[in-house]
């Protein structure tokens, strides 16, 4: 594989393949939504389409990063999402980073959107689809976010084949700066655990893939042979 990293604003052309890579926190996030049940995930463009979306389908869970504010229902947080019941619901998401990273290549062949959470079974369906030419999507600080970098890299590298050790690319999310501010409560919308829960390797078997539905970037969990549904 010919792995490409750049970040959202380096991308100059439709990539083939793309791995749209948020650690801390939207795709881990997303990760916990559907292991508490979400049917689907519709990533917003903005605050005010997720309010838009939110007000003709009430049924719809809107979630944004930051505070929460009035017309959503949660926050951008693995540890407070873990206890909430998603079973059949629409989650509309809208971040800073993640979001926006997936609407930038929304237009390519195959997207996924991908964290350490979901790691493995990522790369088992780059494997599957034969991708030689994968962008990824390092969403976070321009393209320089250690903690979306380390996993991008260890996403190709598990792709490819090759053996690569976990913990060492893990060390370097967790001395990342969003694990240092999210440590540190210089962000909103935390819970204590987020920064542990970010950082657990293969927590889910599926991988996470955003197709375009009716002009809207929907985000569904994909099981490939070998996993196991939560
Ligand atoms: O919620 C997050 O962790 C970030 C936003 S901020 O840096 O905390 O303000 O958004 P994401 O798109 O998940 O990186
Ligand atoms: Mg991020």
């Amino acid at each position: 594989m010919d792995p490409r990293f750049v970040g959202i604003a380096d991308l100059a052309e439709t990539p083939s393949v793309a791995v749209v890579v948020d650690v801390m926190r939207a795709f881990t996030v997303a990760g916990w939504a559907f292991a508490r049940g979400a049917e689907k995930i519709v990533l917003a463009e903005s605050l005010d389409e997720a309010l838009e979306l939110k007000a003709r389908h009430p049924d719809w869970v809107a979630l944004k990063d930051g505070p929460l504010l009035p017309g959503f229902d949660a926050v951008n947080s693995p540890g407070l999402l873990r206890s909430v019941d998603l079973a059949g619901r629409t989650v509309v998401q809208k971040t800073t980073a993640g979001t926006v990273g997936a609407l930038a290549v929304k237009e390519a062949p195959l997207v996924l959107c991908a964290s350490f959470v979901v790691a493995e079974a990522t790369a088992r369906v780059l494997q599957a689809h034969r991708s030689d030419r994968v962008t990824f999507v390092v969403t976070g600080e321009d393209g320089q976010a250690d903690e979306d970098l380390a996993c991008a890299q260890y996403i190709a590298r598990r792709a490819d084949g090759a053996s690569a050790d976990a913990a060492e690319f893990l060390r370097r999310a967790a001395s990342s700066r969003a694990a240092a501010e999210l440590a540190e409560g210089m962000r909103e919308g935390v819970h204590p655990d987020d920064v542990a829960l970010c950082l657990e390797i293969d927590r889910f078997p599926f991988a996470m893939v955003a197709t375009l539905e009716d002009s809207l970037m929907v985000l569904r969990p994909h099981t490939t042979p070998g996993g196991t549904p939560q």
